[in-house]
């Protein structure tokens, strides 16, 4: 029975930030009835927002009048069920509101356009032209390790096998991505769509370029292969994630927002480098997007694959539990040996003349020797910059930030002092700020001075560095990147962002200069962090199997450290992940640490450290007689961030259920106490944080 005009509640999922105590959708009123996931325009006090009808239970009739839809996306086919369960579990687990949620994993344009504009865009969609015509792909017959695993996907995929989980293991240069391509050509070929989930946004043009070159032949509609991420222009993202969600799009690679793309036909869902922290939303919502896709996988009963060299041990402890299935590739494509790994005594290293803590003797003695073979050289150092700090001699001045409890970074090409906490930047003092001395100098090194200090020491070489700084405009980590790969360059300087995933074809020697630092860390998760970080360090080295054969000399990774008997650097030099994940989890498990117990942290914010304690104190209190176990507050850290004063508390809980149990009723509370709690600014609960 059609209703009379206006009759109809709906129940709208709109940005009503957590805090406003606007939890759930909100109830309109309409004049028609419209699908569950219908996008619409709808009034929130003075404003007009983004709203989703949401899916729910028919509404009584509240007694009052409701406001009224005030537009509708009809262009727009609504969202599945399926993706509305997705944000309602994604939100109740990470304990923000679904709108909030979705307003946050949708494309930031949806909330700009009219509903006619975005009409528009639509049929802008179907005058996109085909690709031209190519030549169908040579595809490199498989590796035995490599068949086996494709075929237990494969075996998934066509529901020959029940769905679980798996863990692709493999080493580095073991042909991963062979194994991915091959799995979304079977979930293609069977009409599915295929979502593919990168760490970093600068490994999705390498990434977009193989599948793209894998399935243009395939796939020649337009559209059929896009990326979700970031770094596209608003416009390009609307249309890419449009494309998805009409079932145009067949194939999408992203980053960790991508995990949350509309896809009516999804099929298989791939995660590569799971391990990555990148995975994890750092604010707002905290989502982990390799958690998540797991779930969407499960829910929606199709395969979902977790890629790495190194796991996280999460992961890992799945597989040895028989949770997730277990596909290992042991060795190199083409038989090439994984590079060899020496531990480089810093202890013994005879003090001699000009050499540095970072650049020593026989390191510079080796990048010599690659540099007269005509090899390539990587130089890893986790740290940019010129220095960490500047410092006066005379009165021990340092260059601390004003603002945050952390040292302003020296920064040499355009002679600043930059904060990399709150960006707080000046130019470099000629003198000394607090006595006038002129003989101020940088202690330490970051990736800035390291270049300089490999131009000096050897003189011809062509150095390149990349890091954050390097890269800051658009096309330029491509270009670097295309100088590396065409052999323009001969030693490579880098932070952590040529470490991932990057297939170099000529490096042949790594060399990890300081990587100490996090060995001693407070956080339970920084040797994970560190023996990941170093094993795919090592795995840019010797990728050639071509070139071992030959007669280059072997791929090889030094690491320079104080504390070479450490059992971490001991399981590196054997390439040995399993003993090292062993080591860690039985730590793990007996300081009852996840993945044996499950974490959240209450983050607050205030001017004084004083406020934002007594906030966490008194949400401490509020917990009696609860399954949880609730560490005193201590500060984050880095304490003190652009004057703001930042604590933290761990609630610890033996399983999972019982922790989202415990939060669905605390975080209510929450929001009641902050009222009595006015001089806190910001408060957030982190589930299963990853840096603590
Ligand atoms: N079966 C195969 N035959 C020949 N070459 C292959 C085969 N499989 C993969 N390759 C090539 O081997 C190289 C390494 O593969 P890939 O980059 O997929 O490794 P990976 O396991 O993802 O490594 P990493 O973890 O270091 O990123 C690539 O250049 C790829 O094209
Ligand atoms: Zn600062």
């Amino acid at each position: 029975m059609a209703e009379p005009a206006g009759s109809v509640t709906l129940q709208v999922a709109v940005d009503a930030p957590q805090h406003s105590g606007l939890a759930g959708p909100l109830d309109y009123a309409s004049e028609r009835a419209l699908t569950p996931g219908s996008l619409v325009r709808v009034p929130l006090g003075k404003r007009e927002l983004l709203g989703i009808v949401w899916p729910s239970e028919s509404q009584p009739d509240p007694g009052f009048a409701l406001k009224s839809v005030a537009a509708v996306f009809d262009a727009l086919p609504p969202l599945n069920d399926e993706w509305c369960r997705l944000l309602d579990f994604a939100a109740g687990y990470y304990q923000r509101s679904v709108g909030e949620l979705a307003s946050a994993v949708l494309p930031p344009q949806l909330r700009e356009l009219s509903p006619e504009q975005l009409a528009a865009r639509l049929r802008k969609l179907d005058r996109k032209p085909a690709s031209a015509a190519v030549a169908p792909p040579v595809r490199p017959d498989l590796a035995p390790e490599q068949a086996l695993a494709v075929q237990r996907l494969q075996a998934q995929i066509a529901g020959a096998e029940a769905i679980k989980p798996a863990l692709l293991f493999g080493v580095t240069g073991s042909g991963k991505t062979e194994v991915y391509l091959r799995a979304a050509e079977a979930a293609l070929a069977a009409g599915r769509q295929v979502l593919v989930l990168v760490p970093e946004i600068n490994l999705t043009p390498q990434l977009e370029a193989r599948f793209t070159e894998r399935f243009a032949a395939l796939l020649p509609q337009p559209l059929a292969i896009v990326s979700l991420h970031s770094g596209l222009t608003p416009a390009q993202r609307l249309q890419n994630w449009l494309a998805a969600h009409l079932g145009r799009a067949r194939l999408v690679l992203g980053t960790r927002l991508a995990v949350f793309a509309s896809l009516p036909d999804l099929g298989l869902i791939v995660v590569d480098e799971e391990h990555d922290p990148s995975y994890k939303q750092q604010d707002g919502a905290r989502y982990s997007a390799r958690d998540l896709a797991v779930w969407r996988a499960h829910d929606l009963k199709v395969p979902v694959v977790l890629g790495s060299a190194t796991p996280s041990l999460e992961s890992w402890q799945h597989a040895e539990s028989g949770r997730y299935e277990r596909l290992t590739l042991a060795s190199r494509i083409g038989g090439g040996a994984l590079p060899r790994v020496r531990l480089f005594d810093m202890k013994a290293l005879p003090p001699s003349a000009g050499v540095t803590t970072a650049l020593t003797a026989p390191l510079l003695a080796e990048l010599k020797a690659r540099l007269d073979r005509g090899e390539q050289s990587l130089v890893f150092l986790n740290r940019r910059g010129y220095a960490p700090v500047l410092h006066c001699g005379e009165c021990q001045w340092k260059s601390d930030c004003p603002h945050c409890s952390a040292w302003r970074v020296f920064h040499k090409r355009d002679r600043t002092l930059r904060c990399h906490h709150c960006g707080f930047t000046e130019r470099v003092p000629r003198a000394c700020p607090n006595c006038g001395n002129h003989d101020i100098a940088p202690i330490g090194r970051g990736t800035e001075r390291l270049e300089e200090q490999l131009a000096e020491a050897l003189p011809g070489a062509r150095v390149l560095r990349i890091d954050a700084d390097s890269t800051r405009r658009k096309g330029e980590l491509e270009a670097q990147l295309k100088a590396v790969h065409d052999g323009e360059v001969d030693i490579l300087v880098g932070t952590q962002m040529v470490t991932k995933g990057h297939d170099f074809r000529r490096i042949r020697f790594v060399a990890a200069v300081n990587p100490d630092g996090a060995l001693f860390s407070s956080d339970f998760r920084a040797p994970e962090r560190l023996f990941a970080l170093l094993m795919q360090a090592a795995g840019r080295a010797g990728r050639d199997a071509e070139q071992d054969a030959g007669g280059a000399s072997p791929g090889e990774m030094w690491v320079q450290t104080w504390h070479r008997d450490h059992a971490l650097y001991q399981a590196l030099a054997r390439h040995d992940y399993v003993r090292f994940a062993k080591d860690q989890l039985a730590e793990r498990q007996s300081a009852g640490l996840p993945p044996f117990a499950h974490l959240a942290l209450l983050r607050a914010e205030a001017r004084t450290a004083e406020a934002a304690k007594a906030f966490l104190s008194a949400a401490a209190e509020l917990m009696h007689g609860e399954n949880v176990l609730v560490y005193p507050p201590v500060p984050h850290a880095v304490a003190r961030v652009a004057d703001v004063e930042r604590m933290q508390m761990l609630v610890e809980a033996s399983q999972r259920g019982r922790l989202q149990t415990f939060l669905r009723s605390w975080v209510p509370a929450l929001i009641a106490l902050k009222r009595d709690h006015k001089a806190v600014l910001r408060w957030a609960v982190d589930v299963d944080p990853l840096s603590i």
